[in-house]
Order: C-alpha cells, then structure tokens, then sequence
C-alpha cells in the first residue's frame, strides 16, 4: 500500500520545481502525495515575479485535514514564510521532517528574510533533517564552504549546534558530491555532472528523500537514491519547462516499450520482404535503429544479413545495438528532432537514382573530404559526415549516401519519422 508523504511546499506556476515538481516525485516513486500549498509564486522558467503567502491558519487547517485521515510517513517541508514557521512546527509534531530550506530561488528571487532563517533554525531545524544546498549550509551555519572538509563541518553543525535529526549538504553548486552527517558519523555521496535542466533539482531531492524515508529506508540509502533519482530527472529533463523531469522514468520505460514493440514490428515487416531486400544488405550488415523522445536508440543485435536467397535478423531488438546508426540518428535528431528511425543499406548508383525519383531528399558526403582532425578522432566522422550533409541540401534529407573510403564500405542511410516510413521507404526503393 502507498505510504502518505505530506508536502508543505509553494505552487510554482512555471511547471518546473515546488508543489508540481514534489507531487510527481513521490508519485513516480509511487507513493501517495498530500499537498498542502504554503504559498503561490508568479513564476516561470526565467524569473520569480512574485509570491502570495498562505496564511498560516490555511496552512493549519490544510494539515489538519490530512493528518486526522492518514497514517503520515515522512514530511517534506519546502518553500515556506517566516510567519508560517510556528504553526507549521506545531502542527507537524511527532512527524519525521525532511526540511529544504529553500532561500532563494535558482534564478535569483529571495524568499526569506534573514529574521525568518532565525525563525526556521530556532523551530524547525531542530528535530528535522535539513537539506540544505551550499550557500545556504552557510547562511545556516555561518561557515563558508569551499570544498566538502567544509561540507563536512557545517553538516555536523547543523547536527550538533543546531540540534537537526541529520543534515545533507547537496553539493549541485560545488562539485556534486553531497555529505551527510547522521548518528554522529559522516557519509560522503560522491556523484558526477549530469547534462540538463536543473531547476527544480532540490525540491526533487529532499521529496524523494522523504518519500524513502517512508518507504522504511535507513537514512543513508535513503539519501543514495534520492540523489540518483534527481541525477535521472536532471538527464531526461525536458525543455518545455527548463526543469527536471521527476517522471523520467515512468516515461523512460513506457518509451522503451513502445519504441522495442515499434522496431520489432518494422523489423518482421522488413524481413517479409526477403529476396528483394537480399542483395541490398550492406556487407557488413544491415541495421535499422530507432530513437525514444529521450534519445536512447535500439536496434537489432548482431544486425540484419544475407541468409541464403533472404534476409534475417542475427539477434532481437535491443539498447544500443547499433554504434554506427545510433550516431548518425543523434546527430541527425540534433537538427531534425523530428526524425526518428534509420536504415542502412548496401550502395548503389541506381538506388540513389530512385530515390531521387521517388521525390526524397538526397544528401551526401565524401570521406575523402574528411578534415584530418575529425579523422585523427575516429568517432568523429559519422556525425562530421551527418552534419556535412545536412548543411549540403540545406534542408531535412531522407535520404543520406556516401562512397566510401579505403577500407569502408560506401552506404545509403535511409532516415524516416517512424520505422514505418523507413520501412514503406525501403520498400519503395527496392521494389
Ligand atoms: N548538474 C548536476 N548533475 C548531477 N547532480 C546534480 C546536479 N545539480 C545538482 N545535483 C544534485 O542534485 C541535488 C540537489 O542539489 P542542489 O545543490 O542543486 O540543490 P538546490 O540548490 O537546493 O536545488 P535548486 O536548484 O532546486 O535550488 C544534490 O544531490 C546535488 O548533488
Ligand atoms: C515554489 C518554489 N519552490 C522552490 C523553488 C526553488 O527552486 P529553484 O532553486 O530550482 O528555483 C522555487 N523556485 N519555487
């Protein structure tokens, strides 16, 4: 059964952190959320216009309710306003507390005045674990922390001086290791840079955070987790927000089984087409390769061959089966999002004569034209070589061929918006 997982946190309207990024938390860790709303910012992705402040009896009442009905495991207290902090403290008494304490925004906005840090150190730091990030470790604490020996040190302040339960000082301002200092021993959470949106990021936390706790992890996991679970929304974060994306994984995983069913269905309806396809299977093998929203590509393992007069798939549709389509996709993706699938096949002048024909767009490029650099690299040259043909036709190709090196093959990609396309593509050319 769900554990309930109270949230006492602000409404951002941007979509990207607050109340909407901590319900999706504790829902994608399929929990039950209860939200109370301490108070309304004017936000988007670029500024905070400004905030409205529950009145601490709504936010009373708001606990109230839910805790005469629920059997709360873990609070999680995120934006809030010094004139809140003493109702809050005495309506969440005897509740494990996780407390972000959120200061300011990312994209600069203050939303406690000094008076309220020495409100929320005097009556909500004490019993609770803290979470905060680096310049606010230091406000807490007033040490100034350049490295993790000082994360080290103002971790075990909080715990010390400052009576919390435990104290994270997340490390996304420094160098992303976060320190955890609980039952008198300190914990260090090494982590690395993950690329994307990071909005957000700390609300993110200290929710998954709580919603661990509820789970009935040892605070050590607990914080583990909840740090690969942010390092995950910030890797398949999404622009439309310039948030992280606390969902990523059920989204991750639905796109994964809808994209292996895509490819595998493709794959079958490809095949069917045996002796006509044979003689156009590259030498060194025919793959088909296709691209999630989250740019994780399958395709067929051990490739497409020759089988006697037909056609036949070595091995099934799987994660990065496919170095060489993989790449020429992301890059292709990196113009055209759009595109999707791609195919190759073996070269040949009356292919592409066809293809022109048929009316799709036909790019190439030369390897001979390679720039030394790009060929030193090695791995360079298929995105050099996507990105050539690209700027050649100055516009989306379905089509994009080149003739080959010394010791390469010359091949055709063919690139479509789905399998499907790809598939009635080929089967055009062919036929
Ligand atoms: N780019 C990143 N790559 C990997 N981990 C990150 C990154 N940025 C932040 N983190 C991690 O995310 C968690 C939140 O840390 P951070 O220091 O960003 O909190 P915060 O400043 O309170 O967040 P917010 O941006 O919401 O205010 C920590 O576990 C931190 O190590
Ligand atoms: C309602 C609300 N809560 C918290 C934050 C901090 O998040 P960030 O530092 O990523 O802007 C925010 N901007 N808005």
């Amino acid at each position: 059964m769900p554990m309930a997982v109270l949230i006492i946190a602000g409404l951002d309207t941007g979509g990207g952190a607050g109340l909407k990024a901590d319900i999706e938390t504790v829902s994608a860790l399929n929990e039950h959320p209860l939200p109370v709303v301490s108070a309304i910012t004017y936000q988007n992705p670029n500024e905070v216009r400004g905030v409205f402040i529950a009145p601490p009896e709504t936010i009373r009442e708001q606990i109230r309710a839910v805790r005469d009905a629920f059997d709360i495991r873990a609070v999680k207290i995120g934006l809030i306003h010094g004139g809140a902090i003493e109702a809050i403290a005495e309506e969440t008494k005897g509740l494990r507390k996780i407390l972000d304490p959120v200061m300011a925004s990312t994209s600069g906005f203050q939303f406690l005045s000094p008076e309220d840090v020495g409100r929320l150190k005097k009556r909500l730091v004490p019993g609770s674990i803290v979470t905060p990030n680096v310049p606010e470790a230091e406000v807490l604490t007033g040490i100034k922390i350049n490295s993790v020996e000082d994360m080290r040190k103002a971790a075990r302040v909080l715990v010390e001086e400052l009576s919390a339960e435990a104290a994270v000082v997340k490390g996304g301002h420094l160098n992303f290791t976060d320190v955890l200092y609980w039952n008198g021993e300190v914990f260090e959470i090494p982590g690395e840079h993950a690329e994307g949106f990071t909005h957000g990021t700390g609300c993110a936390f200290s929710t998954a955070l709580a919603a661990f706790i509820a789970k009935g992890l040892r605070l050590p996991e607990a914080v583990e987790k909840a740090k690969r679970f942010v390092e995950g929304a910030i890797r398949f974060s999404r622009g439309e927000g310039k948030a992280i994306n606390p969902i990523w994984e059920l989204q991750r995983d639905a796109q994964r089984w809808r994209s292996k069913e895509e490819l595998g269905d493709a794959v079958n309806r490809l095949v069917k087409m045996g002796e006509l396809l044979n003689r156009h299977v590259a030498e060194v093998g025919t793959n088909f390769a296709l691209a999630t929203d989250f740019n994780e590509v399958f395709a067929v393992k051990g490739r497409i061959v020759r089988y006697d007069k037909t056609v036949k798939p070595v091995g099934p549709v799987e994660l990065n089966a496919s170095d060489h389509l993989r790449r020429a996709l992301l890059k292709m993706r990196e113009f055209y999002p759009e595109v999707k699938a791609v195919l190759n096949l073996r070269y040949s002048e009356e292919l592409v004569e066809k293809a022109k024909k048929l009316g799709l767009k036909v790019s190439f490029y030369d390897r001979r034209e390679e720039p030394e650099e790009v060929k030193r690299a090695e791995r360079g040259t298929m995105e050099w070589g996507i990105e050539t043909a690209v700027k050649r036709l100055g516009e989306r190709p379905d089509i994009v061929y080149h003739l080959g090196d010394w010791g390469k093959e010359p091949m055709i990609l063919v690139f479509g918006s789905n399998a499907e396309e790809v598939v009635e593509r080929v089967r055009l050319l062919i036929s």
